[in-house]
C-alpha cells in the first residue's frame, strides 16, 4: 500500500460523496502547520509529520462521524483537538464542546479555534467527571479517543450523552477485552453496544471505533469522582 497523503484524505472522503471546499482545505493545512510549530514549545502529539497528520489524526478523527446525524458533540479529552476539530471542519454547523484538564492544551485549542475562524466550540478547562456533575444528558453524540480504558471512559462519558444518543469510543487492538471488561458498567449507565467498526492504517495498525447507544437516564449516583473510578470500576 502506497504512503498516505493529503490527496489520499481528500479521495477518500470524496469516495464517502464529502469533497471538500476550497476553506476546509486551508483549515486542515493551517491545523497541521499550527500543530507543528506548537509542538515545538509544548507536548500536544508524538505525529508532526504532514502525511501522518493527514492519515492519523484528520482520517482517523472524521472517520467514525461521517454522515452522522448529530447537532451537538461532547469530545473528552480531546488534547491537541481530535477527534472533534477535523470533525468541525467538515461539518461547519455542528456544536462542539471540548473537556481537558491540561490548561496549555486548552490555550492551544483556543488559539486554533481564532486561527481557523471556527466559531461554537467551547473549549472547557475541565474534567469530564466534574463537568457531567452539573451537565448531565445534554450531547447529541459524546467522543474519546486515547483517554482510559473502556470501564473507565464509560463512566466518564455515558453521563454526558442525551438518552437516544451516542457515545464514541475510538480504541486501538486491545478493544474487545476492553468492551468485555466494560460489559457491566455501559449497562449499569444506561447504554448498550450498538457496533464496533474496524478498520487499519497504511502501516497495518488497527483501529477500533466502538459505538455505544443510551437506552436510559444513567443513576445520578454516577460519575463517581476520579480516584473511585479508577480504584473500582464499576
Ligand atoms: C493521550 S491524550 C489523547 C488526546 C486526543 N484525544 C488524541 O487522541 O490525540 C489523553 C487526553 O485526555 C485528557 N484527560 C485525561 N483524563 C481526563 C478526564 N478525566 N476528563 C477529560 N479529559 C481527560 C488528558 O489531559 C489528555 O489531553
Amino acid at each position: 500500500m502506497g504512503a498516505f497523503t493529503k490527496e489520499t484524505f481528500v479521495q477518500k472522503l470524496e469516495a464517502q460523496g464529502i469533497v471538500l471546499s476550497t476553506k476546509q482545505l486551508q483549515q486542515f493545512e493551517t491545523y497541521a502547520k499550527l500543530l507543528a510549530q506548537w509542538n515545538e514549545k509544548i507536548n500536544l502529539t508524538a505525529i508532526v509529520e504532514e502525511n501522518e497528520v493527514y492519515e492519523k489524526h484528520f482520517y482517523d478523527s472524521v472517520l467514525p462521524f461521517l454522515h452522522m446525524d448529530m447537532q451537538c458533540l461532547c469530545d473528552v479529552g480531546a488534547g491537541a483537538g481530535f477527534p472533534s476539530i477535523p470533525v468541525k471542519i467538515l461539518y461547519p454547523q455542528l456544536e462542539v464542546t471540548i473537556l481537558e484538564p491540561l490548561a496549555k492544551r486548552i490555550r492551544f485549542l483556543e488559539e486554533l479555534c481564532a486561527q481557523l475562524s471556527l466559531t461554537g466550540v467551547h473549549c472547557l478547562h475541565v474534567r469530564a467527571e466534574d463537568h457531567a456533575k452539573e451537565h448531565r444528558e445534554c450531547f447529541d453524540v459524546v467522543s474519546a479517543r486515547a483517554v482510559a480504558a473502556l470501564p473507565v471512559l464509560s463512566e466518564l462519558c455515558l453521563p454526558l450523552v442525551k438518552v437516544g444518543g451516542r457515545f464514541i469510543a475510538m480504541k486501538g487492538p486491545g478493544a474487545n477485552e476492553e468492551i468485555e471488561a466494560a460489559k457491566h458498567a455501559v449497562k449499569v449507565l444506561g447504554a448498550e453496544m450498538e457496533k464496533r467498526e474496524e478498520s487499519r492504517l497504511s502501516d497495518g495498525a488497527v483501529r477500533i471505533n466502538v459505538f455505544y447507544r443510551k437506552q436510559r437516564p444513567t443513576d445520578r449516583r454516577y460519575p463517581r469522582n476520579f480516584g473511585q473510578i479508577k480504584k473500582h470500576p464499576l
